[in-house]
């Protein structure tokens, strides 16, 4: 019996609390949750970002966030866009329903104002807020005044999902973070070029100073080129991703050349620095080498792909496949070593 296990055995009274609650505290008691992480400070060149305050091991969760305005978008008309007028409409009506501190929240949030927008007749100016700090949650277009202070980077250091269970945007670390550096998130695809991304951005407003656009001719020229390289391989692995043992050689050969293309990917990816498609390109690694039968590496990787998965939700599909594949991967490298020492007639311990 593990240690763990021996203490969850141990017989907990039920009548017995550790702290002795009076009704009226209880009724009014709401949870605050765990100091803030980061600071809102001055981000030279960016306005204001958020800074931790104290180092960040990969996998910590930062903020966890409700959305203070909602918007579900009208349905988009072919090759113009989102119909601005009825989005500025709505963002209106969102915003008038706030109380006077949520209003005040609200219009503290920076924004990028186009030189057009202002003649227009019916210029609101929660438009231009709204524009360059709502995030799309795939079902509403949502503004989470917290993560509206992590400026933009091509490389950032934590990523965010919306989840779904808890009806909030979560943002995590992708990598370690030190003391005193900025958060940082991607407002954008990053598998593109300097330029691309550039075009991206326009809709916020503002060109990228990041680490990565801000680099030396030569290494944005590395870049552009491994981002280049990453999309093509990721697009081209996935689409032929399966478990399928291959039927003949010529399947073999090629399932050979996927893993070999794998582990390319994994080395860019790694090389970018692209912490947030790591969860990704491992799983890409780990169903190419299972194709295999390769079940140590396949093991390795499908790991590490949960690990990862799992910091960013316990309970996600993405999660809960890679914890399945895991185990089934290590079932079958067991099976193996098991028939290997029996043809061999060494039985294993
Ligand atoms: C969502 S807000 C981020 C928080 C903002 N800095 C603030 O002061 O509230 C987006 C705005 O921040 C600035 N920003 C964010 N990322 C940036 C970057 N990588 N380079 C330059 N400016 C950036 C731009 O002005 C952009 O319109």
């Amino acid at each position: 019996m593990t240690g763990v296990q021996a203490a969850c055995d141990i017989p907990i009274p039920s009548s017995q609390y550790i702290f002795n609650v009076p009704s009226w505290q209880a009724q009014n008691f709401s949870c605050t949750g765990p100091p803030e992480v980061f600071a809102i400070r001055p981000s030279p060149g960016k306005g204001l970002g958020a800074f931790v305050t104290r180092s960040l091991e990969p996998g910590t969760l930062i903020m966890q966030e409700a959305p203070l305005i909602k918007v579900y978008p009208p349905e988009i008309r072919d090759g113009v866009g989102y119909p601005l007028d009825t989005i500025q409409r709505l963002v209106r009506e969102a915003f008038e329903a706030l109380s006077e501190d949520g209003k005040a929240e609200i219009l503290a949030l920076s924004a990028h104002i186009f030189p057009h927008e202002t003649t227009a007749a019916d210029y609101d100016p929660l438009l231009p807020i709204f524009r360059s700090n709502s995030f799309n949650t795939g079902d509403f277009f949502g503004l989470f005044p917290k993560v509206a202070r992590i400026n933009h980077s091509c490389r950032p250091n934590t990523a965010y999902y919306w989840n779904e269970r808890l009806r909030k945007r979560v943002v995590y670390a992708t990598r370690r973070v030190e003391e005193g550096e900025e958060l940082s998130l991607s407002y954008i695809p990053l598998l593109h070029t300097k330029a691309d991304r550039e075009l991206r951005l326009n809709q916020y407003g503002f060109k990228c100073t990041c680490e990565v656009c801000s680099a030396a001719a030569n290494d944005i020229m590395v870049s552009d080129q491994r981002r280049e390289q990453i999309r093509r391989a990721i697009y081209d692995l996935e689409s032929e991703l399966t478990v399928e043992v291959p039927a003949d050689k010529a399947t073999r050969r090629k399932a050979q050349k996927q893993a070999e293309e794998s582990l390319k990917l994994l080395r860019l990816v790694e090389e970018e620095e692209l912490a947030v498609y790591y969860a990704q390109v491992y799983r890409i690694a780990a169903l190419s080498h299972a194709r295999l039968e390769k079940w140590e590496p396949a093991t390795i990787w499908a790991h590490k792909s949960y690990q990862l998965r799992q910091m960013a939700d316990e309970q996600s599909q993405e999660t809960i496949e890679m914890k399945i594949l895991t185990s089934r991967f290590i079932e079958s490298w067991n099976e193996d070593l098991r028939n290997k020492s029996m043809k061999s007639g060494r039985p294993r311990n």
